[in-house]
């Protein structure tokens, strides 16, 4: 049985709610401001941020407390937990609200609304979304005779730069040309970027996944580039901290690597050096067809009062503002889940000063949809990402590209067919 999340109210009798989210550093900062807004403009409210680790330990906290008084108002989840939050039944879909109110998300970014359909419902509140990219050393590359302005868009391109980039001095390589954080994601990106399904049915959408299928040949593309490149030597094996990853890149280890845009504004203003932002690079010869929405959406617990539901959704149809999102975007790097943000004045002036924080939004204006770039909608997401980090991981320690992939895959199958039991 599940306990009614409480107390609703605080000793102020103010409707009090608990918001977990990963945001941490700058964003964290950030996202605290807009609480404090919101908290002021609402007197009745009191939203109360709590830091929760990243998405990963977020979400492993929230499994313990899910469905107990313990229950946070609001969890943000990263996109993959979409399907996991769905299937825990402990959340109260949004889409409820949506419907009283005749609230309307057709002003939201159509890519977001793609992504957070399922079963033709919206379940959770799109928050803070990010694309992949390229983020680059415009000094470094003056300094290797590239052109700052044309950073490499396919692999033979990163190639060839990354060796330019790659600098060695007695025997020990004081500069790598590229790198990428042993994360899941970006190979999710890098697959769907080349129309690559990470599962089958249409990745999941069109009815339950039962198959891995990213052990393809575009996925393989992915897996080999890593290792060709860490063979030659131009890449950097940085591991799994998004820590380590800026701090090689600000101290010039690195001179390209992917993140994500959320991370934009932060690395600019903290680095000694001109930031280039360029989009995913793609395989020779392989039509670009855009990226998968990434970051978290806000989810609401089932097990709380009405009032508190009410409360939650007011914080969170006022995180989707044009105003907010605005502020949001320009002081993270996170798109706009709602694009009249971009005719706010603060957009406008910071596109100027910061030209590189508008790159996430035409990469994602530029993405096809289809079920690729739709992203894949399965259960055991969080599970299959951590095999795809140990197949990564594996690439240097001269594992063979195809049978890591392989391996991933079939491990991701298992979890698939355990889920799909239940
Ligand atoms: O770091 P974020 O918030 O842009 O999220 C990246 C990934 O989409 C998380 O799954």
């Amino acid at each position: 049985d599940e306990a009614t999340a409480t107390p609703s109210e605080n000793k102020d009798g103010k409707t009090e709610v608990i918001f977990w989210h990963a945001m941490s550093g700058d964003l964290e900062t950030v996202l605290k401001e807009i609480v404090e807004e919101f908290n002021q403009s609402h007197p009745s409210i009191e939203v109360k941020p709590i830091f929760q680790g990243t998405y990963e330990e977020a979400l492993t906290k929230f499994n313990t407390v899910a469905g107990t008084k313990d229950t946070p108002t609001i969890m943000q989840t990263f996109e993959v937990g979409t399907k996991y939050m769905i299937d825990s039944g402990k959340i109260q879909p949004v889409q409820k609200f949506i419907d009283e109110e005749n609230y309307d998300i057709s002003q939201w970014e159509k890519n977001i609304v793609n992504y957070y359909t399922v079963d033709g419902k919206i379940y959770s509140m799109p928050f803070n979304s990010s694309t992949p990219v390229l983020i680059y050393n415009k000094d470094a590359f003056k300094e290797a005779g590239l052109d700052p302005e044309k950073p490499p868009m396919t692999y033979s391109e990163l190639k060839e730069a990354a060796r330019k980039l790659t600098k060695k001095q007695g025997g020990q390589t004081t500069q790598y040309g590229f790198s990428i954080l042993n994360y899941g994601w970006f190979f999710e990106e890098m697959l769907a970027v080349q129309g690559g399904l990470y599962v089958n049915n249409e990745n999941g959408r069109k009815g339950n996944a039962t198959k891995a299928i990213f052990n393809s040949e575009e996925g393989l593309r992915v897996f080999d580039l890593i290792r060709d490149m860490y063979k030659e030597g131009t890449f950097y094996n940085v591991g799994q901290n998004w820590d380590d990853m800026h701090a090689a890149f600000q101290s010039k280890k690195v001179a390209m690597y992917l993140d994500s845009s959320a991370g934009v504004k932060t690395i600019i203003d903290n680095a000694p050096f001109e930031v280039g932002v360029s989009y995913l690079p793609v395989p020779d010869g392989v039509e670009r067809q855009g990226v998968i929405i990434g970051g978290a959406s806000l989810w609401m617990a089932k097990n709380i009062s009405e009032k508190q539901q009410k409360a939650a959704w007011e914080f969170m149809k006022y995180l989707a503002t044009p105003e907010v999102q605005a502020k949001w975007h320009v002081k993270t790097g996170y798109f706009a889940i709602n694009p009249a943000a971009y005719d706010e004045e603060i957009v406008k002036a910071e596109w100027e000063k910061y030209p590189q924080l508008k790159v996430t939004v035409d990469q994602l204006k530029q993405t096809k949809p289809i079920p690729a770039t739709q992203g894949a909608l399965i259960s055991v997401f969080p599970e299959s990402r951590q095999k795809v980090v140990k197949a990564m991981e594996s690439l240097y320690q001269g594992v063979d590209p195809k049978e890591a992939l392989d391996r991933a895959a079939a491990e991701t199958n298992r979890a698939l067919e355990v889920a799909n039991k239940k």
